[in-house]
């Protein structure tokens, strides 16, 4: 059974200030399917509808038309038996209340999704400590920063231990050191066996922590493969990296047959672009024949897919 499975899905909303009856479609006949176990990247720009799909997966706004199932319920008609199976993180200061400690807002949580009364204590400490919050269990929320803040989320969304995650922009206002911890727990919920679906701008999160990415604009999916597949779509050439190589080899190389580009750059970083697999070992061989041991095989990442595909529009590429 897959963790979430959503067929032509489709929301419109009212245009704010438009005509009667004039609406603007967010989502556009959506199909995607999210497995068991898997970690799946939301990639796409402002109001390309993440947060929209989000939303109806939670159970917080109904599709205009098609489906979406969480492990096999549907999220409209069985509303109530998706809720314990979902754990959702939405960010921002909804959710949290700044008058109560962060303990007292995870017991708060955990009671109402359900969780025992003598299992929320326990349940609420090793949450705190394991999103660094223990030495700050006691204090109000209010206080708290907005990496804090952003920390308490996803302990709240885990406290009735859901199957599946829903994580929209999860670091956004997270310390580099966060966000790293922030991969390496994720990493954890996938040993762990939950699924995730989780929306970020940031491609560097989303290449080390996703099995697979789907690239949303305008309501519409354009791709949905791993980064490495989507890497591929780019371009069907292989790259190498190399530094120190002599010039007299530099010369030698662009005239090879297979291989279509090289360039030296300021750094000394020579980038050599061949055709396929096959053009690529007897270049390596030359290059390790000649000296150079400083070499790595690349394809192009997400960001550069995302780039291409979608444009520089509500991105953050400088991460
Ligand atoms: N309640 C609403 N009423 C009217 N239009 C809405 C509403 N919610 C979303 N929209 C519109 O739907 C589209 C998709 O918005 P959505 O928030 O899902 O995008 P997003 O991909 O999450 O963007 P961001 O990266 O900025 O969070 C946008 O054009 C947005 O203006």
């Amino acid at each position: 059974m897959n963790a979430i499975e959503i067929r032509g899905l489709r929301r419109d909303f009212p245009l704010p200030n438009g005509e009667r009856g004039a609406l603007r479609t967010a989502l556009d006949g959506i199909n995607l399917t999210v497995g068991e176990g898997e970690v799946h990247a939301l990639l796409g720009p402002n109001g390309a509808g993440k947060t929209t799909l989000c939303k109806i997966l939670a159970t917080v706004l109904v599709p205009s038309a098609g489906t979406a199932r969480i492990l096999g319920r549907d999220v409209v008609t069985r509303l109530a038996t998706v809720r314990p199976l979902i754990g959702c993180v939405f960010g921002g200061d909804r959710g949290l209340y700044g008058r109560l400690s962060a303990r007292r807002n995870l017991h708060y949580w955990g009671a109402l999704y359900g969780v025992p009364g003598h299992e929320l204590r326990a349940r609420a400490a090793e949450l705190l400590d394991r999103f660094g919050l223990t030495a700050h269990a006691d204090e109000r929320v209010e206080t708290f920063s907005r990496g804090m803040k952003q920390r308490l989320h996803l302990a709240r969304g885990l406290m009735h231990a859901p199957r599946v995650l829903l994580l929209d922009e999860p670091t956004t206002g997270m310390d580099p050191v966060s966000a790293r911890d922030f991969r390496t727990l994720i990493g954890e919920l996938r040993r762990e066996g939950r699924s995730i679906l989780l929306t970020t701008h940031d491609m560097a999160e989303a290449e080390t922590v996703c099995d697979r990415a789907t690239l949303i604009d305008d309501g519409r999916i354009l791709h949905t493969a791993t980064p490495r597949e989507l890497g591929a779509l780019l371009s069907r050439h292989e790259r190498i990296e190399a530094t120190d190589v002599p010039a007299q080899l530099l010369a030698q190389m662009g005239t090879r047959s297979g291989v279509t580009s090289v360039n030296t750059g300021p750094d000394g970083i020579t980038l050599i672009e061949v055709t396929d697999q096959d053009a690529l070992t007897p270049v390596l061989r030359l290059l390790v024949d000649a000296g150079v041991t400083n070499l790595a095989t690349t394809r192009p990442g997400l960001e550069e897919v995302y780039l291409q595909l979608i444009g520089d529009r509500g991105m953050d590429v400088a991460s």
